[in-house]
This record gives C-alpha cells, structure tokens and sequence, in this order.
C-alpha cells in the first residue's frame, strides 16, 4: 500500500487564485489588501519563509512591505515599528516572525500587534475567540491543515485524531480545530508514557514536534491520515517530522516540502484578505 499524497501546492495555488479574484474585487471600492512582514536578525530559514511569503503576496495581488532589522534590535524599536504599522492605513495585517532573538519578549509583541491586524491569531484575544469558537481568524498553520483534510475528504467527525507537540503556535490551537469539527481529540507531547500505541489509534495523525523522522510506521494505523508540519534541516536538507517509509502504512500523507508549508502561507493570504474586507 501506498498513501495518498496530499499536495499542499497544488491546493495553494488554487486557494491563491481565488483570493487574487477577491482581492480584485475589492479594489474596485478602492482597498488593496496589505502585508507588512517583519524580520529581526538574519536566520536562513527565516529568510525562505519571508521569501515565500512576499511570493504569495505577488500571486494573490497585495500590497506587501517588508521590515528586516538588525539582530540587535531593543524591544522598544520593535514595539516602535509594530505601533507604526498598528496605524498604517495601507497596512491590514502584520506578522512579526518568530523566534525573535533573546533580548526581545515574544508575548510583548504579540500583545502589541492591533488584534485586528494580527493576522497569525496569536494575540490573546484572537486565541481566546478561538477556544470559544467566535474568530475572525484562524492560526495559518492549524487552518492549512483542515483545508487540506476537506480538499481530500477526511472528515474529523467523530474520527480518533491525535496531535503530537502542545505549542501554542500549533499544537494547541490544531487540537482545537479538530475539536470544533467533531473530532475526538488526543494532544501527546514529550512527556506522554507509550506514545506510539496512542498514535496507532488515530484515523487522524498530526505530527508537529520538530524532531526529523519522529513518526515511524509502527506509530501508524494503516489507512490513518498523516500530516506532517515538521520543517527540520538535516544536513541541509528539509525533512518533516514524518519519516517517508510511513508512506507504506498511511492512507494519506502530506509530502515535506509541498504539504503543510505552502498552505500556512495561503491562510495567511486568506486572513490578510478578511482584515482588509473588514
Ligand atoms: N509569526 C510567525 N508566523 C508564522 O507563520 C511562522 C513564523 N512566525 N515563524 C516560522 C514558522 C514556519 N513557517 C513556515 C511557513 C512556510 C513554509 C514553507 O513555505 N515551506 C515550504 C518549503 C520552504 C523551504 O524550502 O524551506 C514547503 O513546505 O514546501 C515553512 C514554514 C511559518 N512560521
């Protein structure tokens, strides 16, 4: 047997294709959809996912800005920008990105960002809409996630869904995505006793715990649905959380590169396009 695999890209560009349509439309009221991105220090993954990111904008037709400041950047200057773009009018949605570098709070940033603009949902307000089931967006990664569930037809009602990793940027807000559609929820994390009989039960696995090849076929149900939303570099090389033999087991899967990661950037696109609708 051999999964499914669930491409991430091709879905993207279709979802991108009709955001560009939506953002046409809304230009005609005299509105262009805007992006600031903000990078502090020079991490090389950083800069592929702010490239990506700025390619995205191009293909959906935002306006986009983009912020690369030094390393050494003082929490206050970033606050400063983040306070400036707050009341920028060609700006709709900002995203700073993270990890940011030790000498700069990440919940102090977070909570700076107009809830309105933060467009990765990861201010307090918009995580706490998000538990109660009332938001305006949705957390890019968790979201890409469940537009590719649908796209394929899985279906999480009522299905045994297992998440492993517990951050507050994935983990947690994934769990409750899965929740909200009826799914019977299971977060795992690295203190969780006989992890791999956990995980075979799940029709519905979700690995996002930044550890290459974590996932072994013998964690796996046969026919489950495998989504991996790791990035690892190994030696250079991009690898998920998911080792590939899975592929043999699994029913579906999503590839690393081309699954989750390009779908996290749509959302972004997709949330960027409701804050200017607003
Ligand atoms: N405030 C904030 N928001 C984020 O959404 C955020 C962040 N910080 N920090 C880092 C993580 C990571 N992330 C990715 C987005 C796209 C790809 C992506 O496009 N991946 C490509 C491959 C990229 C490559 O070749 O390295 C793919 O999977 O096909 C990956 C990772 C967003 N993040």
């Amino acid at each position: 047997m051999s999964a499914i695999l669930m491409d991430g890209k091709a879905l993207s560009a279709k979802v991108r294709g009709k955001i560009l349509e939506e953002t046409h439309r809304l230009e005609q009221t005299g509105v262009r959809p805007g992006l600031a991105v903000i990078l502090v220090g020079e991490d090389p993954a950083s800069q592929v996912y702010v490239r990506n990111k700025e390619k995205a904008c191009v293909e959906c037709g935002f306006y986009s800005e983009k912020y690369v400041l030094p390393a050494e950047t003082t929490q206050d200057e970033l606050l400063g920008l983040v306070d400036e773009l707050n009341h920028n009018e060609r700006i709709h949605g900002i995203l700073c990105q993270l990890p940011l570098p030790k000498q700069i709070s990440e919940e102090a940033v977070i909570a700076a960002i107009d809830p309105k603009k933060d467009v990765d949902a990861f201010h307090p307000s918009n995580v706490g809409r998000i538990m109660i089931g009332d938001y305006d967006f949705l957390p890019c990664t968790p979201a890409g996630v469940m537009e590719l569930l649908d796209e394929y037809g899985i279906d999480p009602k009522g299905k045994r869904c297992v998440v492993i990793g517990r951050s507050n940027i994935v983990g947690k807000p994934m769990s409750m995505l899965l929740l909200h559609r009826h799914g019977t929820v299971t977060i795992c994390h690295s203190r969780t006793e006989n992890l791999a009989e956990i995980c075979r039960e799940a029709d519905i696995l979700v690995a996002a715990v930044g550890r290459a090849n974590f996932v072994t076929p013998d964690m796996v149900k046969p026919g489950a649905a495998v989504i991996d939303v790791g990035m690892n570099r190994v030696d250079g090389k991009l690898c998920g959380d998911v080792d590939p033999a899975v592929a043999e087991v699994a029913g579906y899967m999503t590839p690393v590169p081309g699954g989750v990661g390009p779908m996290t950037i749509t959302m972004l696109m997709k949330n960027t396009l409701k804050a200017a609708q607003k």
